[in-house]
């Protein structure tokens, strides 16, 4: 079984995250880790906090000598902001006059959109701050540390994943568009908004300057392609089994993230059944699949092709054009509240879903084929495949092609 945790606050010290049930043999490292974390801060509509506030990641447990004992993995992310932030988010009591003006004023005039409202309602706070501070997406920084060591594990197993930005509001790539392949990973972070069509991603850039002109906000898709999947992870038998439900639940599970697609998804709705699946005929290597229009998956189970979801983001809720609210310590209408914001987040919830899909997979691969070293898993993972008879065997996408 694997499981995580994340814990801390958006100005808190540190972000904490713990795994467990990595088996042990898996390479990771802090350089590795911190690499995945700072392609989380790209992405052209940032706001300026990406550009000032480091990540400091250190390993407190789990690892020795770059490579997984079986224990949890325990990771920090210090946050090197924390010191204009110890009173404001102190843990221990700080007296009331402490927090009158500046970062310390109460947040009364809730954002639309946001989970400032609601959260006030739910834990009875009579303002926004402990609340924004941990709905936050600063925590998807410690998502994307173990999303680092899963993929980690994934890829000892030939399995690999890459992300990229499909569409910016209404500019969208060419259906067409050839698919990202796991080797273009530093071309999409060298991209400013992690697209891999140099057109659109012109037109995607020119879309957040208009936003940013205009006092707006964007959203967009991202898309998540996993390559070397074997047939069989996730199962038909039971809902909470099924390998697109849960893949569908981590994706929205990220901040803003409003819509999940598999394969060709809402597309595939406005289709014949005849033009809808993936016909199969007998090729040299095996049973092959004429198309992906199922994105890697049928009856909650990988098909060993190239898996293939989408998430949607909603736009930014802290508009700078700012949306009427409340204030809800005097009843009156008011502007709601706002000092930063990103004008646009999509290509770093592409990294943060890419983290997601690899905890997904990583479970399931753990759940199929057990192992508590990596190279147990991986004997079992072959073997599994050794098995399968001649009439049944069919073509691993490992994305080199
Ligand atoms: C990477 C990332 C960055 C985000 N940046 C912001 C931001 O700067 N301002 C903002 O209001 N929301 C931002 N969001 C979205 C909010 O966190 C999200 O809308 C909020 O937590 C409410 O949750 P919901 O949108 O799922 O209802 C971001 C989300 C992600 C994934
Ligand atoms: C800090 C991060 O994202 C933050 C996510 C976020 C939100 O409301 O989700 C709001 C912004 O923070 P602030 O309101 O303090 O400017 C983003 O910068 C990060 O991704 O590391």
């Amino acid at each position: 079984m694997l499981r995580w945790l994340t814990a801390g606050e958006s100005h808190g010290p540190e972000l904490i995250a713990v795994i467990e049930g990595m088996p042990a043999g898996v390479p990771v490292t802090r350089e590795a880790i911190q690499a995945d974390m700072q392609r989380r801060k790209l992405g052209y509509g940032r706001g300026a906090r990406m550009k000032f506030e480091q990540d400091e990641l250190t390993i407190s447990g789990g690892v020795r000598h770059g490579r997984t004992m079986g224990s949890p993995v325990a990771l920090r992310i210090g946050n090197t902001e924390w010191p204009k932030w110890t009173t404001v988010m102190s843990a221990e009591p700080v007296d009331a006059s402490e927090l009158t003006g500046g970062r310390g004023a109460p947040l009364t005039r809730p954002r639309p959109g946001h989970a400032d409202l609601v959260g006030m309602q739910k834990y009875g706070f009579d303002e926004a701050r402990p609340v924004l501070e941990r709905a936050s997406a600063r925590e998807t920084a410690a998502r994307v540390a173990l999303g680092a060591v899963a993929r980690a594990f994934l890829g000892e197993l030939g399995i690999r994943l890459v992300a990229h930005t499909l569409a910016i509001g209404t500019v969208r790539v060419p259906d067409d568009a050839p698919l990202p392949l796991p080797g273009d990973v530093d071309l999409l972070d060298a991209d400013p908004l992690r697209c891999l069509h140099p057109e659109t991603s012109a037109r995607m850039v020119a879309e957040v300057d208009d936003a940013h002109k205009t006092g707006d906000t964007l959203g967009g898709v991202v898309e998540v392609l996993a390559y070397g999947l074997p047939p069989g992870l996730g199962s038909y038998v039971h809902w909470d089994r099924r390998l697109d439900s849960r893949l569908a639940g981590a994706l929205m599970g990220i901040q803003a993230i409003k819509g999940v697609e598999v394969g060709d998804g809402f597309q595939t709705t406005e289709r014949r059944g005849s033009a809808a699946h993936d016909e199969l005929v007998v090729g040299a290597e095996g049973i092959e699949r004429l198309s992906d229009r199922a994105g890697g998956v049928e009856g909650g189970m990988s098909t060993g092709t190239v898996l293939r979801v989408r998430a949607g983001m909603k736009p930014i809720a802290t508009v700078p054009h700012a949306l009427r609210t409340i204030d809800v310590a005097t009843g009156d209408a008011a502007p709601a509240h706002h000092q930063r914001s990103d004008v646009c987040a999509v290509p770093a919830s592409g990294v943060v879903a890419e983290a997601m899909v690899a905890l997904v997979l990583a479970e399931a691969v753990l759940e199929k084929f057990g192992g508590d070293a990596v190279s147990e898993t991986k004997r079992n993972l072959e073997s599994y495949l050794a098995a399968m008879p001649e009439a049944l065997t069919t073509v691993v996408s490992d994305g080199r092609g």
